[in-house]
């Protein structure tokens, strides 16, 4: 059992399923500030939001709406409001101009503590560049650059690792995520209607099996007139892979109790932290080391 493991503590996860993403970054950001009031006020303890919350999502786009961090309107909001409402909030994520003048944009998650300040900062770190004929192709590398390190926050109640969409679909992460004692994996994320009923669930449920922890992932709500049809079905995984809270399309926000205890039982009857056989094949988790701030990245 993870020693770090043993100083979690229980608290509320709120999915903020976001509606009404329109083209005025002003208004979602109003409207987005609202939702996770209403979610503090009904006790939520850590607040998500859903990938590109800010803007539409589609590769023209990320260009016209990136910000620097440091200026970003976005950023002033979630500090302000993750102050105002007393949460912590893993704020989906945004198109992120580079401030080293090489005009990069990233697909960046945010996170902050109850105090307002930044705990962590996400790239996307896997674009999603894919293409099933007749159905979606989707080439993010198009405007933007992939990111270079893993992120793990530290909250009171325990360390969270955070993933942005695409990210979900590569094992590694998560891994890495769990053997460094995050009792978490959390992905904002906008799935589409053709890989969202394929692959939503199924891979939410493969990284909480295989690594015995929580996993979340939320969505934006479908907008019929958007040009990228988001799957919605924000949904909450337990440590056995056992679906704790989901729903359907429409803007809504999803609760549930995360409970560490959930993470001691399920690895105190099925041990696979102690049967794991590094001696064939290796332990991923030891090729990174912290190297910045919350950030992991690999020589
Ligand atoms: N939008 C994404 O990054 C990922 C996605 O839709 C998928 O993997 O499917």
């Amino acid at each position: 059992m993870s020693s770090v493991l043993a100083t979690c503590s229980p608290f509320k996860l709120a999915l903020v399923q976001l509606g009404n993403v329109t083209h005025d970054m002003h208004a979602n950001l109003e409207h987005a500030r609202t939702m996770i009031l209403v979610a503090a006020s009904r006790g939520a303890d850590v607040v998500v939001l859903p990938e590109c919350f800010n803007s539409p999502y589609g590769t023209s786009y990320f260009p016209q709406y990136a910000e620097p961090l440091s200026t970003s309107a976005s950023v002033k909001m979630l500090s302000e409001t993750a102050k105002e409402a007393n949460v912590y909030i893993i704020g989906g994520s945004i198109p992120e101009l580079a401030e080293d003048g090489s005009g990069a944009i990233y697909n960046t998650l945010t996170a902050y503590n109850p105090g307002g300040s930044i705990i962590g900062t996400h790239r996307k770190v896997h674009l999603f560049d894919i293409d099933v004929p007749g159905k979606i192709c989707f080439k993010e590398s198009e405007t933007l650059t992939g990111g270079s390190w893993l992120t793990h926050i530290d909250t009171r109640y325990g360390k969270i690792g955070v993933g942005i969409c695409y990210d979900m679909r590569f094992p590694e992460m998560a891994m890495i995520a769990a053997r460094k004692g995050c009792m978490a994996m959390i992905y904002p994320g906008a799935f589409n209607t053709t890989t969202g009923p394929m692959h939503w669930e199924l891979l939410q449920r493969a990284r909480a099996v295989d690594n015995q922890i929580f996993v979340a992932a939320c969505s934006p709500a479908r907008d019929p007139d958007a040009s990228y049809q988001a799957w919605g079905h924000s949904t909450i995984v337990g440590p056995s892979g056992n679906v704790l809270q989901t729903c359907e399309e429409n803007e809504t926000i999803i609760y549930a109790h995360i409970d560490p205890e959930e993470i001691k039982t399920i690895r105190t009857n099925i041990p696979l932290y102690e049967q794991r056989r590094f001696d064939i094949y290796g332990d991923v988790s030891k090729t990174v080391d912290i190297k910045e701030g919350k950030g992991f990245k690999r020589e």
